[in-house]
């Protein structure tokens, strides 16, 4: 509670008092707007959601289960679709993960990704490098997501992708070069690497984590370009002091 007291100088007004303790009580609102907005940032818990999609035994279930487990089990059930949930902390912050793995059968039938393309934050489009139709069928998807929006599905921003070539280990079968990959992800503005859920741990995490980060960049831009609620906050008490200040 801020109270605004005072007695008025003999010889003076009381007009000029009354405008600074305004400007005073003015700027302390504003502070503590700054510092309740600050705040509520920090504990605002983002939610990230992830769709993994590609050919069938690409490996998404192996990529997925690695990123959440460390561990490489080698065989995974492909006749159910899962969800998978986890909290995170990244740089300091809460977050709560969702991963999307779907069943093979349904792949094919799916490449309309209407409804994927609604709930999903980000795209994990994986191909194996050992077999060429895996690559042809994440180049399916990589249109379909990075189609123009239709009417029934306008999105604000284009949804993330990284484009992942997973069973390096099996180089010695490759069937498609790095750059093929590298070119396809340029020209459909996707990230891209190669890497193997088999062998590689570290770099499967890498991957998943900074794709996250991308995803959260992405969203702190959409908060920027709508005024958020301190902003609003902020023109509003400016707007009912600031014009008390000039018919003081
Ligand atoms: N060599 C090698 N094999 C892998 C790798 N990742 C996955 N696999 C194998 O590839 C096969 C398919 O892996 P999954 O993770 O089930 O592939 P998926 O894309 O989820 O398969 P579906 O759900 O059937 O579409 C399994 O036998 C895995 O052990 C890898 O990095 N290297």
């Amino acid at each position: 509670m801020v109270e605004i007291y005072g007695e008025v100088a003999p010889g003076k007004t009381r007009t000029p008092f009354l405008k600074r303790e305004i400007q005073k009580f003015n700027s302390i609102c504003l502070a503590l707007v700054s510092k309740v907005s600050k705040l509520n940032r920090l504990l605002k818990m983002s939610d990230v959601k992830l769709a993994v999609l590609g050919g069938k035994g690409t490996g998404k279930s192996a990529l997925t289960v690695r990123f959440l487990t460390k561990r490489f089990i080698g065989e995974y059930a492909s006749n159910f679709e899962s969800i998978y949930n986890k909290q995170l902390c990244l740089e300091g912050k809460p977050l709560n993960l969702e991963i999307y793995d779907p069943c093979s059968q349904s792949q094919k039938a799916k490449c309309s990704l209407t409804s994927e393309l609604h709930w999903a934050d980000g795209f994990v489009i994986v191909y194996d490098i050992s077999d060429r139709p895996s690559f042809a069928f994440a180049k399916a998807i990589i249109y379909r997501i990075r189609e123009p929006p239709t009417s029934h599905c306008k999105r604000m921003v284009e949804p993330a992708v990284v484009l992942v070539g997973n069973k390096q280990d099996l180089c010695h079968k490759r069937e498609v070069g790095w750059e093929e990959g590298q070119k396809l992800a340029t020209d459909f503005r996707c990230q891209f690497c190669e890497l193997s859920a088999a062998d590689q741990s570290l770099e499967v995490e890498v991957m998943f984590l900074r794709f996250i980060k991308d995803i959260l960049m992405i969203f702190k831009h959409k908060e920027k370009r709508r005024p958020s609620g301190s902003k609003s906050m902020a023109k509003l008490i400016n707007n009912v002091f600031g014009k008390r200040r000039k018919s003081v």
